[in-house]
């Protein structure tokens, strides 16, 4: 099992579909997996239920991909260590963007439910999660200023080592 992990805004929904290509393996994307399910989108999940329930969803959702393919998660997919435990099983990768990447890219986003209030606030959420990410990972690819492609290919050339 491949999982990407990282920031929101990092690029994992964008590179996961073109890897699962490279790799010709099927490509799951978490939050439209559970927003399926659930037959809600995300942000009114956490709006009617609460983050702790989409948390539950996420937990549950992952341990039960079995079939091997490439898993974009979602950003906060490291805070429980019984992910992280999970996630371990597998081959993490960690794409890696800089605060000033993740804010150029997400200065519009209105989707995402954890993607509000001041930068402040924001960047302090950063600051708890980058050092998970990077304990965790297999890999780090930094992702700034590169293309998908570019970060597809570096990520292939990476498994291959
Ligand atoms: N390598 C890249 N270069 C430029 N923009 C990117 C790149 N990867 C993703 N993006 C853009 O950044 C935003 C967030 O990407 P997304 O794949 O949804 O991230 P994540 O799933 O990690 O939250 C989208 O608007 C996407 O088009
Ligand atoms: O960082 C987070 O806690 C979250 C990230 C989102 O996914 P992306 O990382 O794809 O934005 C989504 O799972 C949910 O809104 C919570
Ligand atoms: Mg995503």
């Amino acid at each position: 099992m491949i999982y990407l992990i990282g920031f929101m805004g990092s690029g994992k929904s964008t590179i996961a579909g073109k890897l699962s290509d490279e790799l010709n393996l099927p490509y799951i994307e978490m939050d439209k997996a559970i927003e399926e399910k659930e037959k809600m989108p995300i942000s009114d999940m956490f709006a009617q239920f609460g983050e702790t329930y989409f948390r539950k969803c996420e937990t549950h959702l992952l341990k039960s991909i079995n079939e091997e393919s490439v898993v974009s998660t979602g950003g906060g997919v490291i805070l429980k260590e019984e992910n992280q435990d999970y996630l371990s099983t597998g081959t993490v990768v960690f794409l890696r963007a800089s605060w000033n990447t993740i804010v150029s890219r997400l200065q519009n986003d209105q989707d995402r439910p954890l993607w509000k209030g001041d930068l402040t606030e924001k960047q302090a959420i950063f600051a708890v999660r980058q050092p998970i990410y990077e304990s965790l990972a297999h890999q780090i690819i930094d992702v700034d200023n590169k293309s998908p492609e570019e970060i597809v290919n570096e990520i292939m050339a990476r498994l291959k080592k």
